[in-house]
């Protein structure tokens, strides 16, 4: 067919059959597409709700990293009033990407990874052959790491561990041509503090590090799961992705005695009236990401029966996990100002002189600060690395009742789903060995401000949810982060601050002669401290959980395998399927979760 190796674009391109339908082209969606089209006889359609991007800047350049927030490419959602945050901050958007390649086309380039002990806690909640040992040769099959230069090794003093790394993979990660020198005051300040510096964050995240960005280092342009996972591959036969096409529900069928998806609905973006159903021989993979799956899946009669009842749909399948769970890195932040002049990303915005040679540069040799955008410096923080209150937090945590701060109404099996949580959390966290908070100069990623330092902590224990409020598949469903719903989360923060202005007063950031500008002088008690953060923190933008895997008594939604409990042919592939949200930014993590998924479905084919 001439349509073959290309995005098709109506549906009379569509092939007769496909083995495989993918509802969502995100960072999972495209990752499972192309590794299941590796066959050439296994056909495999994506029905993607976005356009794909057109290479512009703000979806390729480091230098206008976040560009693409509130655009087309974003579903432009916001929360419910957030009840345990102040009104300044109350309603929040919340980004995700709608556009081929997903959020991996939005994110803010941070190629990180979690401790070993983060990914363990899932194999402890019920899910055997999910631990880090399991999931590493996962981590590494998606990724082609390129060190930095020798130049920028010896003058960073930036280290690495081969044996961890991977470099078959499609997805780039490598440091920018350019590394702004503060990433160097803040590792310098940390290390003076006592902490350890890890030799390579991929095998073991605790401590400060040096990370790499998802960087092409070719030609210094973002690499997303679109250009790693589907450009390159556009000329398979039987890969097709049809994009615009926003599902709307899953058509089911319970007459043989188990439930069985038998057809994916949706509609052409802008055309509602007319919709289409295209089936799959195989098996339906959904990776529509953390806040639409549990809305597909409610609207399909897959959920907690009393919400279903309640919009008067058929219950498919009663399973009071679909949209519970959720979990985020809720982030604040300390700002300083710096008297001495240095390279921030800031001075792109204030500078156009320095933004025009740096421009040159990159368009000369992809050189210079265009180079850099997200982040290249981080600290994962264990509790007793950062406070002296660690063993009072872990007790503060410990005396509750697990389930006091959770929303009411929920099943019980959802109820026991979060004690096993709390048991498995508070076991690791009191160690050293599982991060409570992230530190991080956000460089580019924040290009407000010279040096906005984020403080975000990493294993929250206020847990959200997503569900539909509305019948009607267009309409946004009912985001509740309930950020801070449980209080000890913003004693963490409090602790937070106190040690981010000991960094500050380290010498390696005083020789930049800062001043603070939030919170201020006047935010000094710990009320006024917690005061401060209900008013500001907002989301790191890591979405997750809503379709948790676990096992079905303790609110699961999917089982070890990625099956949805209590379907024949359906899995979930994407940031929802994780159980406890690991301390590291989760794009590799998705990354990995995906490649493990489809070697799961080529093994069960
Ligand atoms: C602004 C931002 C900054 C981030 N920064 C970082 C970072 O620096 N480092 C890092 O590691 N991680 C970061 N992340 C997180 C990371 O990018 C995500 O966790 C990850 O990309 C999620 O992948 P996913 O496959 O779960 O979902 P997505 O990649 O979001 O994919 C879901 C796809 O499904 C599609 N879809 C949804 N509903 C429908 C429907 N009804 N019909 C058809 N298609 C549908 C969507 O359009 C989307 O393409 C960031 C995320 C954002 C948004």
């Amino acid at each position: 067919s001439p349509f073959y190796g290309r995005i098709i674009e109506r549906e009379d391109q569509l092939a007769r059959s496909y083995d495989y339908v993918i509802i969502g082209g995100g960072t999972a969606g495209l990752t499972v597409a192309n590794r299941l089209s590796e066959d050439p006889k296994i056909n495999v359609l994506v029905l993607e709700a976005g356009i794909p991007d057109q290479k512009e800047g703000i979806a390729i350049l480091p230098r206008y990293l976040g560009g693409t927030m509130r655009t087309v490419y974003d579903w432009n959602v916001t929360t419910v009033p957030q009840e345990f945050l102040g009104a300044a901050n109350s309603v929040q958007s919340l980004t995700i990407g709608k556009v081929l390649g997903g959020s991996s086309v939005l994110n803010g380039m941070m190629f990180d990874r979690p401790s070993p002990q983060d990914i363990d806690a899932w194999e402890e909640l019920g899910n055997p052959g999910w631990n880090w040992q399991r999931l590493l040769p996962y981590y590494k099959k998606s990724e082609t790491f390129t060190p930095p230069s020798p130049e920028q090794a010896a003058r960073f003093g930036i280290t690495w561990d081969p044996a961890v790394h991977g470099t078959q993979g499609y997805i780039q990660s490598s440091y920018p041509n350019y590394i702004y020198p503060l990433n160097q005051n803040f590792q310098d300040a940390l290390i003076s503090l006592g902490l350890q510096q890890s030799k390579d964050q991929a095998g073991s995240a605790i401590g400060v590090f040096w990370s790499p960005n998802n960087l092409n280092p070719h030609n210094q342009t973002r690499s997303s799961s679109r250009s790693g996972y589907y450009d390159d591959f556009t000329r398979r036969p039987n890969l097709h992705a049809l994009t615009s096409r926003h599902v709307t529900k899953l058509l089911t069928d319970k007459s043989g005695g188990e439930v069985k998806i038998i057809g994916v609905e949706y509609v052409e973006a802008g055309k509602s009236q007319t919709k289409y159903v295209i089936k799959a021989k195989k098996e339906y993979i959904l990776s529509a990401g953390t806040v639409h799956d549990p809305q597909i899946l409610q609207l399909s009669g897959i959920g907690p029966k009393t919400l279903l009842d309640k919009h008067q749909i058929p219950v498919v399948v009663d399973l009071p996990g679909v949209g519970n769970g959720f979990q985020d890195h809720p982030m604040g932040h300390l700002i300083l100002n710096l008297a001495n002049v240095v390279h921030t990303p800031y001075e792109m915005e204030i500078n156009a002189t320095w933004d025009a040679e740096q421009k040159a540069l990159y368009y000369k040799n992809r050189t210079g600060a265009w180079t850099a955008g997200g982040p290249n410096s981080v600290a994962f923080l264990p509790l007793g690395n950062y406070t002296d209150r660690a063993a009072d937090i872990i007790s503060s945590y410990s005396s509750q009742d697990a389930t006091d701060h959770l929303r009411t109404g929920l099943d019980g099996s959802v109820l026991a789903g979060f004690k096993k949580q709390h048991e498995v959390l508070l076991r690791h966290l009191s160690t050293a060995k599982m991060a409570a908070m992230e530190f991080m100069w956000l460089s580019g990623a924040n290009r407000r401000y010279q040096m906005p330092f984020s403080m975000a902590i990493q294993h929250p224990f206020s847990r959200g949810f997503i569900e539909i409020n509305s019948v009607d598949p267009f309409v946004q469903p009912t985001i509740d982060l309930r950020t801070a719903s449980n209080p000890v989360d913003l004693e963490l923060y409090v602790e937070a601050l106190k040690f981010q202005r000991k960094v500050v007063q380290t010498p390696a950031i005083q020789a930049l002669g800062p001043s603070e500008v939030r919170p201020g002088s006047d935010t000094v008690t710990d009320d006024e401290i917690r005061q401060y953060f209900r008013g500001s923190i907002s989301t790191m933008f890591h979405p997750s959980g809503t379709s948790g895997m676990m096992p079905r008594e303790i609110g699961g939604v999917v089982d070890s395998k990625l099956r949805v409990h209590g379907v024949k042919n359906l899995r979930v592939v994407d940031a929802s399927i994780i159980p406890l949200i690991p301390a590291s930014h989760l794009q590799s993590t998705v990354y990995a979760i995906a490649e493990k998924a489809s070697d799961m479905i080529k093994g069960d084919q």
